[in-house]
């Protein structure tokens, strides 16, 4: 394995395990810009990213680096602005500064639309993006895309600033969460005006993950004139989301009416086919050979992301280097153990709760005689959940749910596996319940 593919999956590790909004504000823009004897030298864009990485995060990178690579790595941040540079600083001069047209846009080159695989589940979402980095400000203003967690929203969002900066247009992509750190940073040092100048002089603004504005008002405040200017000035504005307008509860009225003004799609969780043909492609990529089935077991067994379906291979791929066995599919079990939930943990008690009150329902009722839908559909997807991820036999599974045989068990996974392929509110019904499983396991 090499620096850069060590960094990389050191990105996707901490990325599966830190909280997505600490993850975006500091880590998603770090680089690695230099390696040299067993230094990683990793470049962020301000002091305080490089303090807080430096404190929280160093030790665990330089162990995770250090096991990748196999001997001891350390990590140095530094900050790689230009004009801090030549104010003088004492940054290391190596450093590389950020090309011109790139600097300040938040926006990485990693993402583009040739290298974004479409399906079924984000077609609409992939042709309104498309649409739009043709025609900034013209086809759909604003643009808002929303889908769950990790199913290529920042993707999409960094594919137009991409497109738009090729153009030469302005662009900047930020999270919500910077946007309001930003905000409070300008305050506190009495420098609005700085502020307003960097969001209100552009041609693209992409902000991501606007769910985190929501019940912060003076953010919202700002937001919404920023929103005014850009919007009156015919620029283009894209917002990305784990949730519709509507559903933004604590979002103020006028902002949720101005989000609904242009086009609001979104994209749904990754059916099995879209998963593997994802796989192949990153496989493609990283000019790797990997066989059909071994992306088709991947796909199989990591239905919550594509994050964690990259990280994944990413790990699948790193164990068969470092260990020099072939790629099988008992390989990718080993290698995934510890990403899947701990099967023999599970208790068919705690999925019976959970089953019964995603879909509002109690334990009793689930495991009672009611063989209506509401009913009889939950109860098969408690059978389905305990079969997929927990140690227990068809008829154990059969009388923990209040004595049903096997046959019954066994039919009923079917059809849930069948349903799951075909009904997206299911999928991500069944994956919201996996995803609970998931971090009471890790709790
Ligand atoms: N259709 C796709 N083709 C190729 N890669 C994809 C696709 N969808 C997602 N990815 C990859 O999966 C990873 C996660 O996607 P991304 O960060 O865009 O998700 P997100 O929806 O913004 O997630 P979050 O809700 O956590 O912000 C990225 O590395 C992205 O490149």
């Amino acid at each position: 394995m090499n620096a850069e593919q060590a960094w990389q999956a050191t990105l996707s590790q901490l990325q599966s395990e830190m909280p997505k909004a600490s993850f975006d504000t500091w880590v998603r823009s770090a680089e690695l810009i230099k390696y040299q004897e067993n230094i990683f030298v990793v470049g962020v864009h301000n002091a305080y990213a490089r303090d807080w990485l430096d404190d929280r995060l160093g030790p665990t990178m330089s162990r995770l680096l250090s096991g990748m690579m196999g001997t001891r790595q350390e990590v140095q941040f530094n900050v790689w602005h230009k004009e801090i540079e030549a104010a003088g600083s004492d940054e290391p001069a190596e450093v590389r500064a950020p090309e011109p047209s790139r600097q300040n846009t938040n926006v990485n080159p990693r993402y583009t639309f040739e290298n974004f695989v479409v399906g079924g589940s984000n077609r609409m979402a992939h042709a309104a993006s498309q649409a739009v980095a043709e025609n900034p400000a013209r086809a759909y203003n604003p643009l808002f895309l929303y889908g769950s967690v990790g199913q290529g929203k920042t993707h999409l969002l960094q594919a137009i600033g991409n497109s738009a900066i090729k153009q030469g247009l302005q662009v900047l992509y930020v999270s919500s969460e910077e946007f309001a750190n930003d905000l409070i940073n300008s305050i506190r040092t009495h420098n609005t005006q700085a502020f307003r100048d960097r969001y209100r002089s552009i041609d693209v603004l992409l902000i991501d993950d606007i769910q985190f504005i929501a019940g912060k008002e003076s953010t919202q405040e700002e937001f919404f004139h920023t929103f005014n200017t850009l919007h009156g000035q015919d620029k283009q504005i894209v917002i990305s989301s784990d949730r519709p307008p509507k559903a933004m509860l604590t979002l103020e009225e006028r902002l949720r009416s101005r989000f609904e003004w242009g086009l609001t799609v979104d994209i749904q969780p990754a059916d099995l086919e879209m998963r593997t043909a994802i796989l192949r492609s990153k496989a493609e990529r990283a000019n790797r050979e990997v066989p059909p089935e071994i992306l088709d077991s991947i796909a199989r067994q990591v239905q919550s992301n594509i994050r964690e379906l990259e990280g994944a291979l990413t790990r699948v791929l790193a164990y068969a280097d470092l260990s020099g066995k072939a790629l099988t599919p008992d390989l990718v079990q080993v290698a995934l153990a510890d990403l899947l939930p701990q099967r023999s943990t599970l208790e068919p008690r705690q999925v019976v709760k959970l089953v019964a009150s995603t879909f509002g329902l109690t334990a009793e009722k689930l495991l009672g005689r009611d063989r209506s839908r509401e009913v009889a559909l939950p109860r098969q997807v408690a059978m389905y959940i305990l079969r997929e991820e927990a140690n227990v036999s068809l008829p154990q599974i059969g009388v923990a749910l209040g004595g049903r045989d096997h046959s019954t068990v066994m039919y009923a996974c079917e059809k849930v596996a069948d349903l799951m392929e075909r009904d997206d509110r299911l999928r991500r019904q069944v994956l919201q319940i996996r995803e609970q499983l998931y971090s009471h396991a890790a709790a």
